[in-house]
């Protein structure tokens, strides 16, 4: 049977997004008629609809390999009552399916209005598709986003600590801040390629642990001692003297600023100069750092999400089962949205937290490769200094 299916992007952007949403418009087009919702949940509720024709399912596939949500995505506050008007537009247009691309945020947001149409009398299925790069969606062993988001995040650190360790009599300490929202999955992605004591990340600080204040300093301080340097990461969603205070937008904290309160603190108490630097929107958009895997799980899980639209399948979201991790095989499967919100904010787990090692292999096939320098120039390595006479 010929389906309307109305599709939409909504939470922040990935580097993948869009290949979800090109195989799956790839997937669906031949057989049903396909209509794309813009700028996420807000473009439901006001009914901006775009007729998926010829022309702009071409145009979709070009999206492929480009960051951002070509369809326009945002955050955008839905009470009942807005959850209420998208239903209508829904019903109004005879969608016969709704298909996500989203986060936990945007599976809530399905699950409710799954609900409401059941109370306006309208039969649709509802499908979800995730992406994030927090990595904090439930119901699947990781999300489209987060490996090439990690990938950027642990590339970034190596190279950084590689730069602090030439510059240490200008500056001393560094602090890089990752996004992650209350799971520490991406700040504890940043010591992945870390091999030798003088590298950092010296510290991460995570959202899931408490009492990291005086950790952080020891580790400062012990650093700074045997290095002359010290380089952490933390996550946004570190607990910090000034979180409490966070600015609310759009219903959520804007977090954010947590590495400058630090630097602070560290410059007062320890006389060094420090930097703070925010890792910033380039960890969930660099087309450069695009891992391998995360690209073509984004592609299947698209494909899946077809099937399902043809199966009659409703109220699931797309996920990933890992089978084995060496060889890495994954399942693509489904989930009920109970089971996401079920969930919550999934944090980077005590297993992880108490055994990196552990969470690297778990990691590696996400992030897809292996960077290996050699290990830094150290004094005693200089045979030739060591032997001659110095002037006096
Ligand atoms: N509890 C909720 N009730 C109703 N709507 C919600 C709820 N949570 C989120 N939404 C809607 O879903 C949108 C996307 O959610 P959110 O901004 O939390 O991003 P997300 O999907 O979690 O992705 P990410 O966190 O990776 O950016 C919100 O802007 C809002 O419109
Ligand atoms: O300022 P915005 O658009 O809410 O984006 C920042 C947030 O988006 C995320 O990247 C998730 O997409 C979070 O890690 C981060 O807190
Ligand atoms: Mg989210």
């Amino acid at each position: 049977m010929k389906k309307r299916i109305v599709i939409g992007q909504a939470g922040g952007p990935t580097a993948v997004i869009n290949a979800s949403l090109a195989s799956l418009t790839e997937a669906l087009a031949p057989k049903h008629d396909v209509t794309f919702v813009l700028n996420g949940y807000e473009g439901l509720a006001e009914g901006n609809f775009l007729e998926g024709n010829a022309n702009l399912l071409e145009r979709i596939q070009m999206y492929k390999n480009v960051p951002g949500a070509c369809l326009g995505s945002g955050r955008f506050m839905s009470s009942m009552e807005v959850i209420e008007k998208m239903c209508w537009q829904l019903k109004y247009i005879q969608a016969d399916a709704l298909i996500m691309i989203g986060g936990n945020g945007t599976m809530q947001a399905l699950h409710l209005i799954e609900k409401e149409l059941a109370n306006i009398g309208a039969d649709l299925q509802l499908i979800g598709i995730p992406k994030t790069v927090d990595n904090d969606l439930g119901g699947t062993d990781h999300s489209p986003g987060f490996g090439s988001a990690a990938r950027y995040v642990a590339h970034t650190v190596a190279d950084s600590s590689r730069d602090l360790m030439a510059m240490n009599n200008f500056e001393q300490v560094r602090i890089l801040e990752t996004m992650g929202r209350n799971s520490g999955w991406l700040a504890g992605a940043s010591g992945f390629f870390k091999e030798y004591e003088e590298e950092g990340p010296h510290f991460i600080g995570l959202p899931e642990t408490s009492n990291t204040h005086e950790q952080l300093f020891q580790s400062v301080e012990a650093s700074l001692k045997s290095h002359g340097q010290a380089l952490l990461v933390v996550s946004e969603g570190m607990f910090w003297k000034d979180s409490l205070n966070a600015e609310h937008k759009n219903g959520r904290a804007v977090l954010g600023g947590v590495s400058a309160q630090i630097k602070s603190s560290l410059e007062e108490y320890f006389k060094i100069s420090a930097r703070a630097e925010v890792l910033g929107m380039n960890q969930r958009s660099s087309s450069l750092y695009v891992s391998e895997s995360d690209k073509q799980e984004a592609i299947e899980i698209g494909v899946k999400a077809a099937h399902l639209i043809n199966e009659n399948v409703s109220g699931q979201m797309v996920c990933i089962e890992r089978i084995s991790n060496l060889p890495y095989h994954v399942k693509i499967n489904t989930t009920s949205f109970k089971n996401v919100i079920k969930e919550g904010e999934r944090a980077l787990p005590e297993k992880f937290i108490n055994d990196r090692k552990r969470y690297y292999e778990w990691l590696r096939p996400l992030i897809g490769d292996t960077l290996s320098y050699p290990p830094p120039l150290r004094k005693e390595d200089n045979i030739y200094a060591s032997s001659i006479d110095r002037p006096k």
